[in-house]
């Protein structure tokens, strides 16, 4: 039969092919700019403020023209402008609370401590979301692990994983990154000895903050732990190195061979570490080990000793995960933005030089008198405040939340600059940009004047469960490192703070190492 001349089944697929090309195109015109638009109105009368988007890309452009290490400052200077310079830009004109977009998705930006007080005042820590854009995107790095968990399984997490980091575990971790470090510090002292001075200590420290980290989440210290954390780090800077469009509706087609890459990467990575457990769980002494994922193990555990299932095996998967990202990065970056600053103020290298000889001596290194470093405390606050390791905390609405007269919609996400808040003057004083670990001294908030404008490890009941371990991996490496070395800048360091999920030197931290 034949319409017009032209077969059915030809016509079929004539209306076919038209019927789908107007559904896709109806749908990529309510996607990028119908609901975006709609939303844009939603929250200008409720009455928020910000730059004005272009959908589909929302306010990416202008974020966009500052590429990694893009910019070499001073050393003293304010980084604020250089790392964000769009947020430093439109705080000017919108002030410190605003909404930006990223794609179709609002943000809504703040870096004033009363606003975020007054915020959270209104909403329990587990309902508490994280924004979905940042969800998909970054599921082959968390899986949904406690960085990314909602509601009760986040409630149900956490009560089993902060346990994990009590002094009592971390105590027994100790010895184990005495071990990691100590190999660190001969490699450098064999180094120096042999006439090369100039050591890039960035990559140095996260070499070795990956080495506990494997070793503290699952035990692994040999090849495979090597393997497990070059996998990481490759697929982190797939994510994060590569020009994506993330929060534009279809985005990932635009960078399709990337979105690919780093999903088999996950995919390999789960795979490992799929295996690692299974070994774990088949060998039957994973109760006897206390490093993270034996905790957990332990935990699937009911006081019969019949197994119950409190963490599947997926789960298990992401939170070691979890564990290793939220765990390596942060903490060498803050020994390496610690180092700088020592290297700048050789006053305070030696203050702390001092204080380990008054406090350790030539005793054992022990975790009973790590506490009692309190120079060396007051110093990593103020290392964290310049240089937030982790620049800034994301959390999405998942109710209406009331502040004053403003509501900030259900679904909107929430973006809190941390540098922001840690540089402004208005906070801090007009020594905001100087390193001065003294505020710190009998202040646990560094003499800012609002309890909210010091966040390093974030807020509320979601605060880092992981800053012990932090603090204890910190005040060991430390102790080690200074008992042998003065450290000194080098001629060949740019600074240029820049942010790759962590606020990291763009270009390394060369240092000049020299023996004591
Ligand atoms: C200098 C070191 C570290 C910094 C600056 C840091 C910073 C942060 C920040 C800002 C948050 C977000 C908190 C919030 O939403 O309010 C966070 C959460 C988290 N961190 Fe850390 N962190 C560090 C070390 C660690 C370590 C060593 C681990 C684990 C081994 C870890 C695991 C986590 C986890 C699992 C969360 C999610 C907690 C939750 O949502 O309940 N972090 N961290």
């Amino acid at each position: 039969m034949e319409i017009l001349g032209l077969s059915v089944a030809l016509v079929a697929f004539i209306s076919i092919t038209l019927g789908l090309s107007l559904y896709l195109l109806i749908t990529l015109v309510y996607c990028w700019w119908i609901s975006p638009n709609q939303r844009l109105q939603k929250l200008k009368r409720c009455g928020f403020g910000g730059p004005t988007p272009s959908f589909p890309l929302g306010n990416i452009k202008e974020m966009k023209k500052t590429s990694f290490g893009s910019s070499i400052v001073d050393l003293t200077q304010d980084i604020h402008s250089t790392v964000s310079p769009y947020f430093s830009s439109w705080q000017k004109s919108h002030g410190k609370v605003f909404i930006y977009w990223v794609g179709a998705e609002p943000f809504l930006y703040i870096a004033d401590p009363e606003f975020l007080r007054k915020m959270s005042a209104e909403v329990l820590a587990k309902t508490w979301g994280k924004p979905d854009v940042f969800r998909k995107d970054r599921h082959p790095m968390f899986g949904n692990g406690l960085v990314m968990a909602e509601g009760d399984k986040w409630i149900s997490h956490r009560h089993v994983i902060a346990p994990a980091f009590s002094p009592v575990n971390l105590k027994a971790m100790t010895s184990m990154m005495i071990e990691s470090s100590s190999k660190m510090v001969d490699r450098w002292v064999s180094q120096v000895n042999s006439g090369t001075h100039e050591i890039d200590v960035e990559k140095e420290l996260i070499a070795n903050a990956g080495e506990i980290i494997a070793r503290a989440s699952f035990g692994l210290q040999d090849e495979r732990g090597k393997t497990v954390f070059e996998k990481l780090r490759t697929l982190q800077a797939k994510l994060f190195m590569t020009n994506r469009y993330v929060g534009v509706p279809f985005g990932k087609f635009f960078c399709i061979k990337n979105t690919i890459e780093a999903k088999k990467l996950g995919d390999e990575i789960d795979k490992f570490l799929f295996s690692i457990i299974k070994d774990r769980m088949d060998s039957n002494n994973e109760k006897s080990k206390k490093d993270l994922l034996g905790l957990l193990l332990e935990a699937n555990h009911s006081s019969e000793g019949k197994l119950e299932k409190t963490f599947s095996m997926r789960e298990l998967v992401d939170e070691c995960k979890t564990f290793f990202f939220g765990g390596y990065e942060t903490t060498a970056l803050s020994l390496t933005w610690t180092l700088l600053l020592l290297a700048m103020n050789q006053n305070w290298q030696d203050q702390l030089r001092n204080e380990i000889k008054e406090v350790v001596g030539d005793a054992e290194l022990d975790f009973n008198i790590l506490n009692d470093l309190k120079k060396m405390k007051m110093v990593m606050n103020e290392v964290v405040r310049l240089y937030p390791p982790s620049p800034n905390v994301q959390r999405q609405a998942t109710e209406d939340i009331k502040v004053d007269n403003l509501t900030i919609p259900k679904g909107t996400n929430i973006w809190f600059d941390l540098v922001g808040m840690h540089r402004d003057k208005a906070l801090w004083g007009s020594d905001a940009n100087e390193f001065r670990p003294e505020r710190f001294m009998d202040d646990a908030n560094g003499g800012c004047k609002h309890k909210m404008g010091y966040l390093p490890f974030g807020f509320g009941g979601r605060m880092c469960v992981g800053r012990n371990l932090t603090f204890t991996e910190y005040k060991i490496v430390l102790t080690l490192l200074l008992s042998k070395f003065r450290f000194k800048l080098s001629p060949g360091y740019r600074h240029s703070p820049a942010i790759m999920l962590s606020l990291r030197p763009a270009f390394g931290l060369p240092l000049i190492v020299e023996p004591l």
